[in-house]
C-alpha cells in the first residue's frame, strides 16, 4: 500500500516512522510518502492560497498546485483504483467500516487543506479520475486536514495484514463485527488489587464461559449507556 500525503505542513506526518507504522514500513507493507504542496508553485512566495470568490471571511486554496500536484503523482488518466482521501469539516463521518473498505486499496492521497478549505474545483476534477471520499473526523472543527489524515491512516493500516502483531485483537475491538458493533468492554491485567480497586472476581475464576457472558453484558451495557444510537435490537 503507498500512501502520498500533500500538505503545506509535510513535517506533520514524520510520526509515522514511529511504533507499529513505522515497523510496516520498514516491512515494505507500507510505503510512505509526504509532499509539500508549495513544490507546485511557482511564484517567489510560493503562494498556495487567495482570498474567497464572493467574499467571507480568510483565505481559500488555490487549485493550480494541488492540480500540477495530482499531475505529477498520478498522472491524467482515471484510475479508480486510486483513492483519494480529503478531510473535511463537511464531509462524510469516517467510520470503522471506510477504514476497512480503505485498508484494501494499492494507492490512498491524502490531501491535507488549511485556511478555509481548498478550491471546491480540486475535488470536482480529482472525482473525474479517481475514487474521492471527503470524509469528516468528528463533529468538530480542525485547523487543517493533518491531523485528520493521521487519525484516519491509523485506523486504516492497522486493519492491513501483517502489520499488527496480533490480528485476533482486531476481532475484539469496539465497533468490529465480531463484537456486535458494540463498545468495547473493560479491561484489566495485573495486579489483582491496586490502590483497592479489585480485578472483577469472575476475570479470575478462569471460566471461559462466564467470562465470556460477563464481556458480553459489559459491552452492551456500556453501549447503553454511551452509545444507544450503536444498538439495533431496542
Ligand atoms: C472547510 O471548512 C472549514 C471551516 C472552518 C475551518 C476549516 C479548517 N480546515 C481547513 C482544511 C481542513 C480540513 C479538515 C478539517 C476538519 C475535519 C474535521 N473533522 N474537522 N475539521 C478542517 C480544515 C475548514
Amino acid at each position: 500500500m503507498r500512501l502520498d500525503y500533500l500538505t503545506i505542513f509535510p513535517e506533520f506526518f514524520d510520526v509515522l516512522g514511529i511504533s507499529l507504522l513505522g515497523k510496516a514500513v520498514d516491512n515494505g507493507i507500507v510505503d510512505i510518502h509526504a509532499h509539500d504542496l508549495r513544490t507546485w508553485t511557482h511564484d517567489r512566495h510560493r503562494t498556495v492560497d487567495d482570498t474567497p470568490c464572493g467574499g467571507g471571511a480568510g483565505m481559500v486554496m488555490k487549485p493550480d498546485p494541488w492540480g500540477e500536484a495530482f499531475d505529477d503523482l498520478l498522472g491524467a488518466d482515471p484510475d479508480p483504483s486510486v483513492h483519494v482521501v480529503i478531510p473535511t469539516p463537511s464531509g462524510t463521518p469516517f467510520r470503522q467500516d471506510d477504514a476497512a473498505q480503505l485498508s484494501h486499496a494499492d494507492r490512498i492521497v491524502f490531501c491535507c487543506g488549511r485556511y478555509e478549505g481548498i478550491d471546491h474545483r480540486v475535488i470536482d476534477y480529482a472525482s473525474e479520475h479517481w475514487s474521492v471520499h471527503e470524509l469528516s473526523l468528528g463533529d468538530y472543527v480542525l485547523n487543517g486536514g493533518e491531523v485528520a489524515a493521521l487519525a484516519m491512516t491509523e485506523a486504516i493500516v492497522r486493519l492491513v495484514p501483517g502489520v499488527l502483531g496480533n490480528p485476533e485483537s482486531l476481532s475484539e475491538e469496539s465497533y468490529s463485527q465480531d463484537q456486535e458493533g458494540l463498545l468495547e468492554y473493560p479491561v484489566y491485567t495485573r495486579p489483582a488489587s491496586w490502590r483497592g480497586w479489585d480485578v472483577p472476581e469472575v476475570l479470575m475464576s478462569g471460566h471461559h464461559g462466564h467470562i465470556a457472558q460477563w464481556r458480553r453484558e459489559q459491552s452492551r451495557e456500556l453501549t447503553r449507556r454511551r452509545r444507544p444510537d450503536l444498538l439495533t435490537d431496542e
